[in-house]
């Protein structure tokens, strides 16, 4: 069906320290983002008439909350534009894996729409719009790795170094919402500047392992035993981390060939995906 079609990569969160509250109950976070060269793929048709709609549903995912349709429509509106779409998801990052899968498809699509629309929006145009469809979606419009603060959306893009990153993903999908409700969080982690990071991660090993933490890390741990599993399974083999709100964790690597043979001991039956780092988005260029 399609006219065009693209990738929605996923991403990690390096670290994810949380530093305080807003007043509307919006978390305030310190997070590196590193994107990855895996993720679904979207295609879109372009429509003379302004119907948007989905071509298969996202297994889970209804009419409603389908971000790449509330995506597009938000554009429709913005911009005042008469035409549609049809998009179809080919969906491989898992559901609340905490790899940014809906946050991507949906930044994707309004990248990809200013182009096939010919709207001409800048990019700090299209961020705004992102931050209302979610808090990780403005950061794949900027569509570079970036060190984020406030809710996520005040974006610096940083250099990181290319590597490998085994990826493992637990069957169980983990609410962000719900975790981010917990009582227990932590809620208050000395605030860094990025020059701290930058500087533990020079020379160093990718994926800065060992530099702060995932503040989400242990309340997820704690509620998800899966979780839990995978993090005590590497704790004998390489340094690993949660992305995001879980429930995966990913352990990074400087070569494909250390990253598959620690993908090669894994228990029988645990999902796992070896990514490599990515430098920016590869729908920038098509996009501006
Ligand atoms: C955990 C992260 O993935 C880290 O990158 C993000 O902070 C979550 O971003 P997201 O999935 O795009 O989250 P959203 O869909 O915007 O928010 C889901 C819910 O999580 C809570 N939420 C989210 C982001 C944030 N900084 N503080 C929050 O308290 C809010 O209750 C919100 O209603
Ligand atoms: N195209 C989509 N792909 C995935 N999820 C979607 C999509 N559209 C809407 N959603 C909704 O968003 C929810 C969160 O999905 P997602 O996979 O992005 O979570 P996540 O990886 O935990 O994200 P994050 O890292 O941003 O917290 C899903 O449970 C689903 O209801």
């Amino acid at each position: 069906m399609s006219d065009f079609s693209c990738l929605a990569p996923a991403k990690l969160n390096l670290f994810l320290h949380i530093t305080g509250r807003r007043a509307d109950g919006y978390h305030l976070l310190q997070t590196v983002f590193q994107l990855l060269d895996y993720g679904d793929t979207l295609h879109f048709k372009v429509r003379a008439d302004p119907t948007i709609a989905r071509v298969a549903a996202v297994s889970g995912v209804s009419e409603a909350s389908d971000l790449t349709l509330r995506a597009a429509r938000t554009l429709q509106a913005y911009a005042g534009c008469p035409l549609g779409v049809e998009i179809k998801v080919e969906k491989r990052i898992p559901l609340g894996a905490g790899l940014g899968g809906g946050s991507s498809d949906a930044a994707s699509t309004l990248l990809a729409l200013n182009r096939l629309w010919e709207l001409n929006l800048s990019r700090a145009q299209l961020q705004d719009l992102a931050v209302s469809l979610g808090a990780d979606v403005p950061f794949f419009v900027f569509g570079y790795n970036a060190f984020a603060q406030g809710i996520g959306e005040q974006l610096q893009a940083v250099e990181l170094p290319l590597g490998y990153f085994l990826v493992v993903t637990p069957a169980v999908q983990v609410a962000t919402t719900e975790i981010f409700a917990t009582r227990e969080l932590t809620r208050d982690t000395k605030i860094i500047k990025i020059a701290d990071f930058l500087a533990a991660q020079r020379g160093s090993a990718v994926g800065a392992d060992g530099f702060g933490r995932n503040d989400m890390q242990s309340v997820v741990a704690r509620k998800y035993a899966e979780v839990a599993q995978v993090l005590d399974w590497f704790k004998a083999i390489a340094p690993a981390r949660m992305t995001g709100s879980g429930a995966s964790v990913f352990a990074a690597f400087h070569s494909r060939e250390e990253a598959l043979s620690v993908q090669a001991a894994l228990p029988d039956g645990w999902h796992s995906e070896i990514a490599a780092s990515l430098e920016s988005h590869p729908l920038l260029a098509f996009a501006s």
